[in-house]
């Protein structure tokens, strides 16, 4: 059965705004996170100990204080600085671990997280150090939670196309462990055609492709994130809005956006969640999804997200059951999606 006609058939009360307990029911996949933007507090100051190194905060509360942005690069300034308490092996499983098990209490069953490996090779932290410690996480999640995931590795576009080539060449040993490549960081200035010769190769070699595009930067960038990168989702993409064209060839083609509807508000994308269009772009048939992004810094993750939407958008059952039905459908784990399908319909009843 097509799923609007399952919403129909098995959502009684479609117009209920949409509550915690069924928000936390609906299976839901997780497809824009960082793992580094993952790092909670309360970790990175055990994480510095640990380490022995010295943060420029005074205690927990004061990092909280200090995540006050006015726009991305703000926040990238404090983020790339916070990394740098990840070390060892260990540190990028702790930090993994304690993500997938924010998952378990949301009702996320697969994630498909993006982690930075720049960020740390220049600090001097061997690859294999970075992806050994998340990759074993991300196992011992799924044999002990039966959280699925496929990882995603991003090249840090304010550095340059020869040293996301570097890194590609570095992620050619260890193609087992990752599923496709993304491009994030500073997007103005730094448009995704940049990396339109890595992202051929990175294609070349069996990945597939997603592109931050449209967060701050022009609906241009998303049409060249498609066109020049063929990206397979679009992370962001709010800014479609400025394009009615674009925002019909994203219906007519069914491409998944990854929005980040607190991550939006934290950087000023919006002044406030009231004037977030997730939904309108979602009753016009785009296909939206719902995500944290950076759930430690932006003070809320997955549920959160959803719940704000709720609050501030009056989102219905019914709009909420098609966001996370989204999620499911628009992931890389094609052979999994009619399990979770399953479990999307008994939420549905409940
Ligand atoms: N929202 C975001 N945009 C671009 N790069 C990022 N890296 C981490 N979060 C990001
Ligand atoms: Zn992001």
């Amino acid at each position: 059965m097509a799923a609007v006609d399952l919403i129909n058939t098995h959502l009684s009360r479609t117009d209920d705004i949409a509550d915690e307990a069924f928000l936390r029911a609906l299976p839901k996949a997780e497809l824009h996170l960082h793992l580094e933007g993952s790092l909670e507090p309360e970790l990175m100051f055990e994480l510095a100990q640990r380490n022995d190194i010295e943060l420029p905060f005074a205690n927990v509360d004061a990092v909280r204080e200090a995540y006050d942005f006015h726009n991305l690069q703000s926040f990238l300034d404090i983020y790339y600085r916070c990394a740098d308490v990840l070390r060892t092996e260990q540190d990028f499983y702790d930090l993994t671990w304690a993500y997938m098990q924010q998952c378990q209490r949301q009702g996320v069953v697969h994630t498909e997280p993006f982690f930075d490996p720049q960020t740390h090779t220049d600090r001097g932290i061997a690859f294999a150090t970075v992806l050994n410690g998340i990759t074993r996480a991300l196992a011992d999640a799924e044999q002990q939670m039966g959280i699925s995931s496929e990882l995603i590795m991003c090249f840090l576009r304010h550095l340059s196309e020869e040293a996301a080539f570097e890194t590609l060449e570095a992620a050619e040993l260890y193609l087992d462990k990752i599923t496709a490549v993304g491009l994030d960081s500073s997007e103005l200035g730094h448009p995704p055609l940049k990396f339109e010769r890595v992202f051929t190769r990175a294609r070349e070699l069996g990945l597939k492709t997603v592109a931050h595009a449209g967060e701050e930067g022009p609906a241009q960038f998303i049409h060249d994130a498609i066109d020049g990168l063929k990206v397979e989702r679009v992370d962001h993409g709010v800014r479609c809005t400025d394009d009615d064209d674009l925002i019909q060839q994203l219906i007519d083609t069914q491409m998944p956006l990854t929005v980040c509807p607190l991550s939006n508000t934290r950087l000023k994308v919006y002044q406030h969640m009231s004037e977030h269009p997730i939904l309108t772009l979602l009753e016009r048939g785009v296909r939206v999804t719902v995500n944290s992004d950076d759930p430690a810094f932006f003070g809320g993750d997955v549920m959160q997200n959803y719940l704000a939407l709720a609050e501030h958008l009056n989102m219905t059952r019914r709009q909420a059951a098609w966001l996370a039905h989204h999620s499911l459908t628009s992931s890389f784990a094609a052979e999994k999606q009619d399990s979770w399908l399953q479990q999307w319909v008994e939420a549905l009843q409940s």
